[in-house]
């Protein structure tokens, strides 16, 4: 199974001797647990062990291996964050995908090497969806063959840069480019922060810290401002984009390819939520099935809570989605990295595709996980409330995920877009020009859903219904659109008045879209033992999801009443099929507990002694009087002793 998970044999073998290796090199491990330091002290830990990781990389992984660097990664240095998440996370893919050869030999090479830290610095104070209206200028001054760059007012700040505060000496800036007066648009420029042998701000730069945050916070977001700061011509990105030394603009070839940074990690963080997704979930399933409470038979002893079948409906389907996550996941990777190739060549064809996907994915997986996260802690009663079970952390900082690399309900709209492009196609009797993801918009539904009228139906019945609703969501917001258009508003607030209805659409598409790529995988797997399991998770999945957006079919009698039940029927029946084989479905995994940091959702199951122990070791305990007490209740209590005398 971990096989499936981790896209094949090798690597799911590579992490296993990663991890091991890893278990006989105590340097590598946190050296006491996370919750119990201060920021400062993760940020020092953090910066020990990645120093470590730089020094000893290559006995440990093929560095040249991102997922095997990822795996290192996750189990040294954790999801909290860490001195240099930008630095592999943005900078180094926006100089892979943005700086000209030249430009590459000169910093990609130190930045691959570590000689130099950077960042991606983009949101400001005053905007971050917005990217157009960002105020960071950089102006081209034709004399001196230099960008000035400056920030004209407090809201230009940029401000959220991951390791902008207090990590990273370089970054590449995204500024408003301005060249005899006029705006270019947002553009991307390498730049010098902090002096490389001192680390200390250059001239002009005004840098720090936003402070702590929610979760991540060993990441020191921050904030950077520019006093007529100047950078060479050649400091511009290059590899698509040109402004020759008269201050000639040479266009590239997409007007978007600037923003390959973000499309890079959206494509790429679908993987890292599914895996956050699957951290919460073994830690409240193992803890589950340790924990009992209650019976279910009065005549029976206490049973496990994983027996009830609220505690299997709350946990299950969302293993199920942690499944479909991962999957779809590796398809993003390799159609990104497809995109990132044929971009080489000059051939833009697949961005809108790739753009689109990934907007509507990245939504959808980061709001479904954030809610898994959250019934996974809920799952574990008081105890997933203890920073003990780690799951607190685990949903802050997957949870980030719904705001950064774009606000979902902005990035809905952009697939949006490209959903009433296609309605229009379909509108105007072109389907034969839709595209493959889109093709089943200009297909013809049947009248009814022939979920229920065998006995096992085919994963193609579901896969239909989900069509038929996606579709009619998608054609009757774009007809909503449309309409208000026809009676006379503009594009924009006709837009407006109908996002909510194209976000819905969106959502439908992509809940259709991680559903085939569910049916697509398990439709591969050769093993039979392994197929069953997968079409139980997937049986699992398709009802579940059907049942959560069944309103759309019931409307129009696509879904019977009797329909619905069979089809929650079924869902009841994979919840108790699927129990036997819970814990191995999260064990499939295979995280270390080194990699989980959870003392509730350990392997060895020792819940109470593990959490006994863990209380103990916690800072307060050290001394049985606290300073507090000697300083302010003690004397509380003696003045109200000496005032009742
Ligand atoms: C291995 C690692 C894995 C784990 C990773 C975890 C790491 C976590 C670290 C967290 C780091 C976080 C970093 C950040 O958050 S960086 C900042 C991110 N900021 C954003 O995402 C801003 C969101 N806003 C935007 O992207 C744009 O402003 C927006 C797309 C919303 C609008 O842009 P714009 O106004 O320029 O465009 P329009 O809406 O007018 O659209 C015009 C057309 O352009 C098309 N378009 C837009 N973007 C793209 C693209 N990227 N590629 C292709 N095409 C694009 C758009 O669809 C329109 O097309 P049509 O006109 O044909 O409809
Ligand atoms: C943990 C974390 C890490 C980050 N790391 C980085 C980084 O490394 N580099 C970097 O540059 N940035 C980073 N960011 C910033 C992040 O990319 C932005 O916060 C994000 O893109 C959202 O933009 P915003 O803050 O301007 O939200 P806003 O756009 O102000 O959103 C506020 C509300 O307005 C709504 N809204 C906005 N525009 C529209 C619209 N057109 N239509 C409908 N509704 C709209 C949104 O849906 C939302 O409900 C990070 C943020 C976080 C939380």
């Amino acid at each position: 199974m971990a096989a499936q998970i981790y896209s094949g044999e090798k690597y799911a073998s590579r992490r296993r001797e990663i991890s091991a290796n890893l278990a006989k090199r105590p340097e590598f491990h946190d050296s006491k647990p996370l919750p119990f330091m201060t920021r400062e002290e993760k940020i020092l830990e953090s910066s020990r062990k990645l120093t470590l990781i730089s020094k000893h990389m290559n006995e440990i992984i093929d560095p040249s291996d991102k997922r095997e660097l990822y795996h290192l990664n996750c189990e040294v240095l954790g999801i909290e964050g860490n001195p240099m998440a930008l630095h592999g996370d943005m900078f180094i893919p926006a100089l892979t995908a943005q700086a000209s050869d030249e430009q590459q030999e000169k910093w990609l090479s130190r930045a691959l090497r570590r000689e130099i830290i950077g960042t991606y610095a983009q949101t400001e104070l005053g905007h971050g969806t917005n990217l157009r209206k960002l105020e960071t200028i950089a102006t081209y001054d034709v004399d001196t063959q230099e960008f000035v760059l400056h920030t004209p007012q407090i809201t230009a700040l940029k401000w959220w840069p991951g390791n902008l505060g207090k990590s990273s000496n370089y970054a590449v800036v995204v500024a408003l480019m301005i060249i005899k007066g006029k705006n270019y648009g947002p553009q991307t420029f390498m730049v010098p922060l902090r002096d490389e042998k001192t680390h200390q701000p250059l001239k002009g730069i005004t840098i720090g810290d936003i402070g702590p945050k929610l979760a991540y916070n060993i990441v020191d977001n921050g904030f950077l401002g520019f006093d007529h700061y100047r950078i060479p011509r050649t400091n511009l990105l290059m590899r698509h984009t040109r402004v020759e030394p008269d201050g000639t603009f040479v266009k590239p070839p997409h007007a978007k390819i600037n923003y390959s940074a973000m499309v890079h990690v959206r494509s790429y963080m679908i993987t890292g939520q599914a895996i956050m997704l699957a951290y919460a979930l073994t830690i409240a399933t193992r803890y589950s099935s340790v924990r009992r409470q209650g019976q279910i038979d009065t005549t029976q002893p206490e049973v496990k809570v994983l027996e009830y079948q609220t505690q299997q409906h709350r946990l299950f389907p969302s293993i199920a989605r942690a499944y479909a996550f991962v999957f779809a996941g590796a398809e993003t990777v390799r159609l990104y990295e497809r995109v990132l190739q044929e971009v080489e060549t000059g051939n833009v064809s697949l961005m809108a595709d790739l753009h689109a996907l990934t907007s509507g994915l990245k939504s959808v997986v980061t709001h479904q996980t954030a809610q898994g996260i959250e019934q996974a802690r809920m799952a574990c009663g008081g105890h997933g409330y203890s920073q003990a079970s780690y799951i607190s952390e685990i949903f802050g900082v997957a949870v980030g995920g719904c705001t950064y690399e774009g606000e979902n309900l902005v990035m809905l709209q952009q697939l949006a877009r490209y959903l009433v492009k296609s309605a229009g196609l379909v509108q105007a009797g072109q389907s034969s020009k839709l595209g493959p993801l889109v093709a089943y918009l200009g297909a013809k539904s049947d009248s009814t859903s022939l979920i229920d009228r065998t006995p096992t139906p085919g994963f193609a019945e579901y896969v239909k219904t989900f069509q038929h609703i996606a579709r009619k969501q998608t054609l009757k917001a774009a007809q909503k659109l449309f309409g208000f258009m026809e009676k006379g508003d503009t594009r924009e607030v006709a837009w407006n008045k109908s996002t909510v209805e194209l976000n819905r659409a969106s959502r439908l598409h992509t809940r259709l879209y991680i559903v085939e790529a569910f049916v697509r995988r398990v439709e591969e797997v050769a093993d039979p033992r392994l197929k069953e399991v997968l079409t139980d998770l997937l049986r699992l999945h398709v009802n579940y999801e059907l049942l959560d957006v069944a309103a759309y079919a019931l409307e129009d009698g696509f879904l019977s009443s009797s329909q619905l039940d069979y089809i929650r029927e079924q869902l009841y029946f994979y919840l108790a099929k699927i129990r036997p084989n819970a814990v191995s479905l999260v064990d499939s995994w295979e995280f270390s507990d080194r990699e989980l940091r959870s003392v509730l959702g350990r392997r060895d199951g020792n819940v109470y002694e593990n959490l006994f122990a863990w209380a103990k070791a916690s800072p307060l305990n050290k001394t049985d009087v606290l300073p507090s007490v000697d300083k302010y209740l003690k004397p509380l209590m003696e003045s109200a002793r000496a005032s009742k005398l």
